[in-house]
């Protein structure tokens, strides 16, 4: 009898059987040494909840508000190059498992699906993962481009104005398979679409990220978008400021999942101090660690508006395709189910600090 893959973890390890080891290795690994990887999980972990009694919990709703839409749970799909790496349908099979579950899908600048394709293949909100190309004229053609299929928020990434020491993609020679591209950047005049994301040994500039970016990139980039336009990869209170100054419409409290910097904090350790510091005016997501729904019930006690997962689903999509997309997702929102009940939280408003043990 096959062991039934019941938790988050159980599908982790059912996937690393069903990649390649460079996929493997380049969806799971971090930078450096990895410490920051650890401490992403270990602190959510850490952190101890305050279990309520006869409290009735027979009815509970775990619907979110966010930017205006209405969500039946917290949870979205995290951007995430490469998907046909993973699963043949690529993206598209992401989309249709994010659709079932009712998942919004941040869908990433270096998908290999064309934006098109995934939007013909969700019926759930979408939004768009940007990494500003080094040719503005490219990247504003792009956002027109996505917002045209239907995108309804913009994720600036902010954190990798290059990347990080990724010696898990150095040791495996990581690079795109033939007849894979990014399929988004198609047509772009100055860079291949599959060209390496990875410089040269001994340089550390990428053709297909842009280490000028400022924070007069942001209000360019509100003067030309339509939709809003979120943060993603914001650790600093003094950041999270600077955002709200610069118009952000939301920041996502992110360390990339531990793949740039090594020994930045986890995102459960800096996510209180950020959404201290944008003291309501603007929606904080976070992502990274999040394996549990106690996590989730975690990360929106400390303030969060909503979680992002990336591994995760990566892990669903390469066991069983759309299905094992929604099921990661499912699963999380029921564990999120019995941790409301057990605090004795019926809805996602009545989550606060105080569901944490102090
Ligand atoms: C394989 C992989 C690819 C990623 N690609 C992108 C990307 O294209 N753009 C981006 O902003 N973040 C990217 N990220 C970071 C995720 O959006 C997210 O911040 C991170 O995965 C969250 O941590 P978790 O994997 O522990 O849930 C990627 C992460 C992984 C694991
Ligand atoms: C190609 C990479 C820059 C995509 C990414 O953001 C990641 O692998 O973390």
């Amino acid at each position: 009898m096959n062991t039934p893959l019941a938790s988050l973890h159980d599908i982790e390890i059912a996937a690393r059987g069903c990649l390649s080891s460079m996929a493997y290795e380049y969806v799971s690994g971090g930078a450096g040494d990895e410490c920051t990887l650890g401490w992403n999980e270990r602190d959510w972990n850490s952190i101890r909840l305050r279990q309520r009694v006869l409290v009735d919990v027979a009815e509970l709703d775990t619907s979110v508000s966010l930017l205006g839409r209405t969500l039946s749970h917290p949870i979205l799909l995290a951007p995430t190059a490469y998907h046909k790496l993973i699963h043949a349908d690529g993206e598209v099979a992401t989309a249709r498992g994010a659709s079932e579950a009712g998942a919004p899908m941040i869908m990433s600048s270096f998908s290999n699906s064309p934006i098109e394709d995934v939007a013909r293949a969700t019926t759930a909100p979408f939004w768009f993962q940007l990494y500003v190309q080094p040719d503005r004229e490219f990247t504003k053609a792009l956002v027109q481009r996505v917002e045209a299929a239907g995108c309804e928020a913009l994720c600036l990434t902010v954190d990798t104005p290059v990347l990080g020491a990724r010696y898990r993609e150095t040791r495996t020679g990581f690079h795109l398979p033939d007849g894979l591209t990014r399929a988004n950047l198609e047509g772009m005049t100055q860079v291949a679409a599959d060209a390496a994301h990875r410089p040269p040994e001994g340089a550390i500039y990428s053709a297909v990220l842009e280490p000028r970016l400022t924070w007069k990139d942001v209000e360019w980039l509100r003067s030309i978008a339509t939709v809003p336009v979120l943060l993603k990869g914001i650790m600093d209170p003094d950041d999270a400021r600077l955002a709200v100054q610069h118009g952000a419409s939301g920041v996502i409290v992110s360390n990339h999942g531990a793949r740039n910097l090594d020994t930045v904090p986890s995102t459960a350790m800096a996510l209180p101090h950020v959404v201290d510091a944008i003291d309501g005016r603007v929606p904080v997501l976070v992502d990274g660690g999040i394996r549990r729904g106690t996590d989730v019930l975690k990360a929106l006690a400390l303030g969060a508006s909503s979680v992002l997962i990336g591994r995760p689903y990566l892990y669903g999509l390469a066991v069983d395709g759309a299905a094992g997309v929604s099921r990661v997702v499912r699963t999380l929102r029921t564990e999120l189910e019995m941790a409301m009940a057990l605090t004795g939280r019926t809805s996602v408003s009545a989550i606060d600090r105080s569901v944490l043990w102090a």
